[in-house]
């Protein structure tokens, strides 16, 4: 089984990544779906605050690798050659998916931060931002988990400041080449 995952800072293209695997039949699996669920179940708002919160205490009580930790059987469970990972957000999650999986490939998503923001701006999630300093926090919330260093891990890079079209292109390219090989 190939795992591949995709990390990149917020409103990179992550999404659109798994779009794009998804539309090629490949199964994703969504790291923050596992907090998103956790925010419901404690009945909190869902916003940003609450994602930020609540994935800090599963840290805290599992330690840096903890939501991958709860990914792996679901991706074990899949019955196709390449899986895709959402979500990851930290070094020590990298390191818990490769050591499950041998066959285990990280790529960055990379874009500028103003870029970054345009399309974060424009997305109506419900955790989406209001203004410029949101994103700067968001940033370094999700660099305290570890990003900047799992992103320095990364075997593969796909830059993502063209058109869509551009990046849908790249990405289908490499997921058909990946699934050929599988
Ligand atoms: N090349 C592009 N051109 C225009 N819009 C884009 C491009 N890439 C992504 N987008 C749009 O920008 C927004 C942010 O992208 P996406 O949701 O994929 O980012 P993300 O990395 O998953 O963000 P987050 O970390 O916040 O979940 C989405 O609405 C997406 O459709």
């Amino acid at each position: 089984m190939k795992v591949i995952a995709v990390v990149g800072m917020p409103g990179s293209g992550k999404g659109e990544f798994s779009t794009v695997a998804q539309e090629l039949g490949i199964p994703v699996v969504v790291m923050g779906d596992v907090i998103r669920a956790e925010v419901s179940n404690q009945g909190l708002p869902p916003t940003d605050e609450s994602m930020g919160i609540v994935a800090r205490k599963l840290r805290e009580q599992y330690g840096m690798a903890a939501i991958a930790h709860v990914c792996v059987p679901t991706i074990q469970r899949q019955r196709e050659k390449v899986i895709l990972v959402d979500g990851v957000r930290g070094d020590a999650e990298v390191t818990e998916f490769s050591q499950a999986f041998p066959e285990f490939s990280l790529i960055s998503i990379e874009a500028p931060f103003e870029t970054r923001f345009a399309r974060l701006s424009e997305r109506g999630r419900s955790d989406d931002l209001m203004n410029i300093s949101e994103l700067i926090a968001r940033d370094e919330r999700e660099c305290s988990f570890g990003l900047g260093k799992a992103m320095g891990l990364a075997s593969v890079r796909i830059d993502n400041n063209g058109t869509r079209e551009e990046f849908r292109d790249k990405v289908r390219e490499y997921l058909t080449r990946m699934r050929e090989g599988a």
